[in-house]
């Protein structure tokens, strides 16, 4: 069977939903295409979002919202707990969603908007010619199905293979990909609007264990560490279980997930002939915290914007995609990203002495001077040691990154 579409989107993940609904609401056809049987799930993730980011885009459906978060939560390797409240210093914080009923209902969006939408249907080649992607071979059940589409959104998350096909280098370092377990308990005693972040090397090494609440004795608490240090007997899973079992023996858990999030720089370019490169699948997930759902929502959404454009045009040649890219890294998201990956860097280089003075020292901070530049003129202030392991360029280029 042989289809044409203008646009064709592999994965149902919320970058190619946005994208695909984008796509449609200026009416384009669309076809959507996810490889697995159910939007959403399993959720691969602890499902945390901020809440003025969410409201660039919605105002969330209460069905979507898990819990409302206060405050975060950062306890020290000595175990030394800062409370960080930022809503007294009048910023919102964030959303714990249901990604299984958030994801679901951003494809619906683009369906009500008219995308065509095929599950358990695996983009397998994309179909090249003359150096520009013409669509792809679709899979569904065993049977072959060939969609040409005048341009093609990769937006298959993390894993990402379909860039990779069409000739886009996405290898991520293993040190830069962070291999992550969570486990959804219940029976646990937390508090229910506030996030907790346990760091240190015996606790999660290169990464930190988080402990996201869903509502009532409820939350997915997870680990992300990094790809290089995972070694038998201290996996992501090993570092889990022995703190599930010293801090929650009693809990029960009823969802186990693992993951992977890369914790590396964006490509270098994420767009070619015909493609568009959105969410993970351009390496945009916070190289610090590894959050992606917002970054999945903006490109999928600028790419949608900036594509039709070049379709009206009828130039979808790499230059003609390139104001995505260059308006998504002077963004603030792009500029997040890059700061976001400066202090990455030397987080993961930190011992435990180094963690234990810092949490001390940012907890003595005055709070309503609460911005992350601040915050780390504060830490060097506080902790002369971490300049001088940074170095001169260390230091400036962290600096010259707000
Ligand atoms: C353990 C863990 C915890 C996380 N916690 C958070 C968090 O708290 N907050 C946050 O903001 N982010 C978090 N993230 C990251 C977040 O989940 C991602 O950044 C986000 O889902 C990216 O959206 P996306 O649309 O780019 O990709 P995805 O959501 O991964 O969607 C990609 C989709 O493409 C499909 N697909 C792949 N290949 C093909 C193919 N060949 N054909 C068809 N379909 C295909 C996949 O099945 C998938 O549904 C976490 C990630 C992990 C692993």
């Amino acid at each position: 069977m042989k289809r044409e579409y203008d646009v064709l989107v592999v994965g149902g993940g919320p970058g190619g939903a946005f994208a695909a609904k984008t796509f449609a609401e200026k009416g384009y056809s669309v076809l959507l295409t996810e490889k697995r049987p159910a939007i959403g799930a399993p959720v691969r993730c602890a499902e945390g979002v901020g809440k003025a980011l969410m409201h660039e885009f919605f105002k969330p459906e209460d069905r979507w919202v898990a819990a409302e978060i206060e405050k975060a939560n950062i306890i020290a390797p000595d175990g030394f707990k800062m409370e960080l409240e930022p809503e007294k210093a009048g910023a919102e914080v964030g959303y714990v969603l249901h990604r299984k009923v958030f994801d679901r209902d951003l494809v619906w969006m683009a369906a009500g908007a008219g995308a065509d939408i095929q599950v358990k249907t695996r983009a397998v080649t994309p179909i090249m010619e003359d150096g520009a992607v013409k669509g792809a071979i679709l899979n569904q059940g065993g049977i072959a199905q060939e969609v040409r589409a005048g341009l093609t959104i990769a937006a298959d998350g993390v894993e990402s293979k379909f860039a990779r096909w069409c000739g886009v280098d996405t290898t991520v370092p293993l040190r830069e990909m962070e291999t992550c377990a969570q486990y959804l308990m219940t029976g646990i005693d937390i508090d229910a609007h506030a996030t907790e972040f346990y760091v240190g090397n015996n606790i999660a090494p290169g990464g930190y264990v988080w402990i996201f609440p869903k509502g009532d004795k409820t939350a997915n608490v997870g680990i992300g560490v990094g790809g290089d240090r995972c070694k038998p007997g201290n996996r992501p899973i090993d570092y889990l279980n022995r703190f599930v079992a010293r801090n929650f023996p009693n809990g029960k858990t009823i969802e186990l997930i693992a993951g992977g999030v890369s914790i590396c720089q964006p490509l270098p370019c994420t767009v070619a002939n015909n493609l568009m490169i959105v969410g993970d699948a351009a390496r945009v997930s916070d190289p610090l915290t590894g959050g992606g759902i917002y970054a999945a929502l903006y490109t999928g959404k600028l790419a949608g914007d900036v594509g039709s454009k070049a379709i009206e045009k009828g130039d979808t040649s790499t230059q003609a995609l390139m104001p995505y890219d260059e308006t998504w890294r002077a963004s603030y998201l792009g500029k997040a990203l890059e700061r976001n990956y400066q202090i990455k860097e030397v987080f993961v280089k930190l011992n435990d002495d180094d963690l234990n003075a810092i949490v001390h020292s940012v907890s003595k901070m005055n709070l309503s001077d609460f911005n992350t530049l601040n915050l780390i003129k504060n830490i060097i202030a506080a902790n002369p040691k971490l300049a001088i392991k940074l170095g001169k360029a260390g230091l400036k280029s962290l600096l010259d990154s707000f």
